[in-house]
């Protein structure tokens, strides 16, 4: 496990037609290896393209993001999407799953992007995780499920490949007070078991008093608070 580094980060967008707008200065931040992290900031702060550009799904403006020896921010858009499938896994608010699809194959999903095929093990360890979570035996189709049995859905296949980065943008943002408690511990708790580093962007006090290291994002700043 690796210690993730920013170092001058900035992240702009265009503005035509004047220069780019800078939403987000980071000047210098280490994560240890196995960090629980909170980033919270008012809507707009920047919180998602923060993720984003540590998922390696967008480019930044300038700096570095290092994770272990390795400069994430200057690899072009193929490499970088290569090491997001090597390092991360990503839970989202509306969590990106296909209806057309079976609720394991949504699990499978970027495993078949990836290899064109999914192994016995990984089938296996999808549905041991699917059963885990306490999500309905035998698997109903995705289009019945609840939207807290959804987000553990998409929490299945973002830890199934054991990323040690795992990064969540509102993971309980649609869910009641209920269904985002399961989903905050399971989240914490999956981290917590495999080693990775977790970054959770949320509004959510109960989810981010979890999170032993806490980042904010005021008036374009990225701060550390605890
Ligand atoms: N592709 C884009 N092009 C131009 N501006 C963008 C783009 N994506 C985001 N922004 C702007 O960047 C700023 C930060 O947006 P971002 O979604 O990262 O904020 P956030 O903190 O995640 O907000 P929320 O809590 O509402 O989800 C906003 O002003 C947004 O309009």
């Amino acid at each position: 496990m690796l210690p993730l580094q920013l170092d001058g980060v900035s992240i702009a967008f265009p503005n035509p037609p004047g220069p780019p707008r800078i939403i987000l200065r980071a000047t210098d931040l280490v994560l240890p290896a196995g960090a629980m992290v909170g980033l919270e900031g008012p809507s707009g702060a920047g919180k998602t393209s923060l993720l984003h550009a540590l998922a390696g799904l967008e480019p930044v403006a300038a700096g570095s993001i290092r994770w272990g020896g390795e400069n994430i921010a200057e690899l072009d858009g193929a490499a970088r999407a290569h090491w997001r499938r090597r390092h991360t896994g990503l839970v989202f608010q509306d969590f990106h799953l296909i209806e057309g699809l079976s609720v394991l194959d949504n699990v499978l999903l970027p495993v078949w992007f990836d290899m064109f095929r999914t192994p016995r093990a990984l089938r296996d360890r999808a549905k041991a995780l699917l059963v885990g979570m306490g999500l309905p035996m035998p698997l109903p189709p995705l289009a019945v499920l609840s939207r807290g049995e959804r987000q553990r859905v998409a929490l299945a296949r973002a830890v199934l490949r054991q990323p040690p980065l795992l990064l969540a943008d509102e993971p309980t943002a649609s869910l009641d007070a209920e269904a985002a408690g399961r989903i905050g511990s399971l989240l914490v708790d999956m981290a917590a078991n495999s080693g990775a580093t977790l970054i959770v962007a949320s509004h959510d006090p109960h989810l981010l008093a979890r999170l032993p290291i806490r980042l904010r994002i005021a008036e374009t700043r990225l701060e550390r608070l605890a």
